[in-house]
């Protein structure tokens, strides 16, 4: 076929790249129909453009962050590299062409100053030993390397000495910083960090901002491709003034959107401290602290208890891999942005999270595959909503007052009500059949809602057995 592939003499072993014998064109078009399969559906029911996967020019170096976990072996050796694909036991590598190249050069070097230095590596078995594992992330725009030891214990002995030989070996290094995790557990980060050498954080950039990491901090590992993922999700915010980033790690997507943006505000959450404090620090950085907040706290709960108040124009979330909550995603419906941009890297619970948020009434009017991580089977999508309401508004409802029917007192929304007929019925309804059936009952006035654009313009009248449902719906309400 002509198609360049690449090789690696671990591929066998290593779990890492499942598709690098497969040719770069065929893993993006096995990409496009996996969203396609998933979420094709809905974009043709929505009308939405499934637009042609981002790829990359060169599938290789594109991991600026890797990790190493350590194990014994014969002779009192520390063996370091990938887990072979479905078990604990370790292959060594040497160098790996998916990551930044001084990337794997850098864990090597830990292993070997942890056995000249005699630190046993961590017994997952037992639970024994000290090494877990060490994660490294390069800079993309930067110098700046960032070493994070993860231990089993809090102390070290004879730390000096480590940090001395793990600077002659690895000259690259900026900072080290000491993470401890004593769980049992698969989760390679534990909460506690402390600064053994440098800064204890690195800087990057992206779309020509400047952005602080800490050793615990989420960073996306592709940093060319981040680029491509969020100009789509800050595309999707359209002219919106005030934006929700919602699990936004260090702020990166609302800084930017700011950054682009003259006058746009954004209100950040995630849940990790650190990474706010980082989000904090890099909208000074970025000269647009006045105009972008963070908040530390777990995003269901936030939005319950505060973001209900708030007023959004858009909404950008972009949750880890167990996707949303349902709480979170109704107090989205509920603040009713004119736009909601979901992005993910994990299609089955986006599909999922999805559905809920055209329940409420978003429609799906974009989706775009991203390859993020060449060689491997993983796609991330972002997906652009609109609120059909604010389509009916512009078409139908010229003189649309939401106020006077959020007012009512026991009221529900429209779209609490088209949630509580569909739920119910299986029927879905519009926003103009309930406005008739409100109009019907004098909960609403002719003038307030239903001015056609011209004389001939027409209006469908709600058929008998939509109009039986929306009264339940009003009558469950309250409202008659
Ligand atoms: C996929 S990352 C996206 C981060 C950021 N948007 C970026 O591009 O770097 C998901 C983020 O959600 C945060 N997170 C996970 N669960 C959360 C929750 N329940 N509430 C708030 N943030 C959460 C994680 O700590 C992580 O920073």
């Amino acid at each position: 076929m002509g198609y360049k592939t690449y090789t690696c003499p671990i591929a066998r072993d290593c779990g890492g790249c499942e598709w690098l014998a497969v040719p770069y064109p065929i893993q993006l078009r096995r990409k496009q129909e996996q969203a396609e399969g998933l979420l094709g559906g809905m974009a043709k029911e929505d009308g939405a453009a499934l637009e042609p996967i981002r790829g990359v020019e060169e599938p290789v170096r594109y991991r600026h962050k890797a990790a190493t976990p350590f194990a014994h072996a014969r002779g009192g050796r520390v063996l370091c590299g990938f887990y072979a694909a479905g078990t604990h036991r370790i292959v060594p590598c040497e160098s790996c062409l998916a990551e930044d190249e001084r990337a794997r050069r850098i864990l090597n070097g830990v292993a070997r100053v942890a056995e000249r230095l005699h630190i046993p590596p961590y017994d997952e078995d037992r639970g024994v030993g000290v090494l877990r594992h060490a994660v490294v992330r390069c800079g993309w725009k930067t110098d700046d390397v960032m070493l994070v030891l993860v231990t089993r214990v809090d102390e070290l002995r004879g730390v000096e000495r480590l940090v001395s030989e793990l600077r002659a070996e690895c000259p690259e290094v900026t900072t080290i910083a000491q993470n401890v995790n004593d769980r049992r557990t698969n989760a390679i980060l534990g909460r506690r960090c402390r600064t053994l050498f440098g800064p204890g954080v690195m800087h990057d950039e992206l779309l020509g901002c400047r952005f602080e990491i800490g050793p615990t901090s989420f960073y996306q590992t592709n940093p060319a491709q981040t680029e491509v993922l969020y100009g789509l999700a800050i595309e999707g915010t359209g002219d919106a003034r005030r934006v929700l980033d919602a699990y936004c790690g260090t702020g990166t997507i609302g800084i930017c959107a700011a950054a682009e943006t003259p006058g746009m505000q954004v209100v950040g959450v995630e849940q990790v401290q650190g990474a706010v404090a980082c989000a904090r620090r890099n909208a000074e950085a970025n000269g647009v602290a006045d105009r972008c907040g963070f908040v530390a706290a777990d995003a269901t709960s936030w939005m319950a208890r505060e973001g209900a108040r708030e007023h959004f124009d858009a909404v950008i979330m972009d949750p880890p891999r167990a996707g949303s909550t349902p709480e979170f995603l109704t107090g989205v419906a509920d603040l009713a942005p004119g736009r909601v941009v979901y992005v993910s890297c994990n299609i089955v619970t986006q599909t999922r999270d999805l559905e809920i948020l055209r329940v409420h009434g978003y429609r799906l009017e974009r989706v775009c595959p991203v390859d993020m991580f060449p060689h491997t089977k993983h796609v991330e999508t972002v997906v652009l909503l609109g609120r059909e309401l604010e389509k009916s508004r512009e078409h139908v409802y010229l003189d649309y007052e939401p106020s006077k029917e959020i007012d009512l007192p026991g009221g529900a929304t429209y779209e609490q009500i088209k949630a509580y007929v569909l739920e119910h019925t299986g029927l879905k309804v519009s926003h103009l059949y309930i406005a008739q059936v409100k109009q019907k009952h004098g909960i609403i006035e002719r003038e307030c809602y239903n001015k056609p654009k011209s004389e001939d313009a027409k209006q469908p009248q709600c058929p008998p057995e939509k109009e039986a449902a929306i009264e339940a719906a009003l009558k469950h309400f309250k409202m008659i």
